[in-house]
């Protein structure tokens, strides 16, 4: 095989792997199949109504934060049960401040949903 076929191969197959840690995420975490409802029910609402350019790329950047912020969230704390399963204090630190994370990008999703929609549905 060519270098640059070696080298296409390998690139599709880190997507391969990437797509298939989505999917263990979505299997096997509740929040993650919470996230899919909720981004789902997003998309739904800015089609319905019309949203424009602007609103669908900043819909599209917090929802992408949430997720982001989510599957890290989940790594680190799946990192962190490999690593020390005993409770530590500086486990709970790791944990909730990754917690923190997807907090702050809830809140921003939030915030954004709620300056989009809510003059929509007041109209
Ligand atoms: N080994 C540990 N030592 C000390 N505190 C811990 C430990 N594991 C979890 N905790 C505490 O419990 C909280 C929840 O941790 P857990 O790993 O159960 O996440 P979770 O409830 O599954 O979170 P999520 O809802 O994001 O999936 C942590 O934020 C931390 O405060």
């Amino acid at each position: 095989m060519s270098s640059i076929a070696r080298t296409i191969t390998k690139r599709l197959q880190s997507f391969a792997f990437a797509f298939s840690g989505l999917g263990a995420f979505l299997r096997s975490e509740p929040n993650g199949r919470i996230h899919l409802v909720a981004t789902v029910a997003v998309i739904i609402l800015a089609v319905v109504f019309h949203c424009n350019t602007g609103e669908w790329a900043l819909l599209v950047i917090v929802m992408a934060m949430v997720w982001c912020t989510e599957l890290l969230n989940t790594a680190i704390e799946k990192t962190m049960d490999h690593l020390s399963p005993d409770i530590h204090p500086r486990v709970k630190w790791i944990k909730d401040v990754a917690a923190g994370a997807v907090l702050v990008a809830a809140i921003a999703a939030a915030v954004v949903g709620g300056l989009i929609f809510i003059p929509k549905f007041a109209a």
